[in-house]
């Protein structure tokens, strides 16, 4: 079965929802492939310039919100791959229409989805389940001095974050409001 792509308000935040192939021994699920139209469609000509793994143990934890900015500027192809979070993307292009705006889908391995953040965007994430694992692909390498964000409590942008919230690192506590950019 084809990966469905569906799109959201915000330009180039997009959805993927594959199909596992279930069978007698368990399932099987195509993550990424890049003859594949959805894929891409979503993904374009941008190269997997790194992939990352990150597990969050506490219910209510959040990442984020993270992005680098330019020149380094990254895409981002997220999926969960244990547990279940509520993953968000914001759009920080100035240009863009939806400048200030979020979007968030749940992700999980049930629904074997995953989420793109194009370039430009902040992506964040709450833990749903407890010791949720998410699996990231980059079209950019990590550049730690391009690394930027913003709080995931901006007023301004009023993130509808579905649990209090429960941890957060000090980098995430010390984020700029949009104001603040
Ligand atoms: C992003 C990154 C981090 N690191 C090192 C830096 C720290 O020593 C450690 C944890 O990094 P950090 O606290 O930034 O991890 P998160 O808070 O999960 O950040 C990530 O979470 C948000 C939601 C994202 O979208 C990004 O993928 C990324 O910013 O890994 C690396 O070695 N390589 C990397 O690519």
């Amino acid at each position: 079965m084809p990966t469905e792509l569906r799109a959201t308000a915000i330009a180039g935040v997009l959805e993927l929802i594959s199909q596992p192939f279930q069978d007698h021994r368990g399932a099987f699920l195509n993550a990424f492939r890049e003859q594949e139209p959805a894929f891409a469609e979503a993904w374009g000509d941008r190269r997997i310039a790194q992939v990352n793994l990150s597990r969050t143990d506490r219910v209510g934890a959040i990442r984020g919100l993270h992005l680098q900015a330019a020149p380094h500027s990254e895409a981002k192809l997220v999926r969960c791959l244990r547990g279940r979070v509520w993953d968000v993307a914001v759009d920080l292009r100035q240009d863009s229409a939806t400048y200030g705006q979020w979007q968030a889908v749940e992700l999980s391995p049930e629904q074997a989805n995953a989420l793109l953040i194009p370039e430009g965007c902040a992506h964040g994430f709450q833990v749903l389940e407890a010791n949720s694992e998410l699996l990231y692909l980059h079209s950019g390498t990590w550049v730690p001095e391009a690394e930027t964000g913003i709080r995931w409590d901006d007023p301004q942008l009023a993130i509808a974050w579905p649990l209090p919230m429960s941890e957060l690192s000090d980098r995430d506590r010390a984020l700029p409001f949009l104001s603040g950019l």
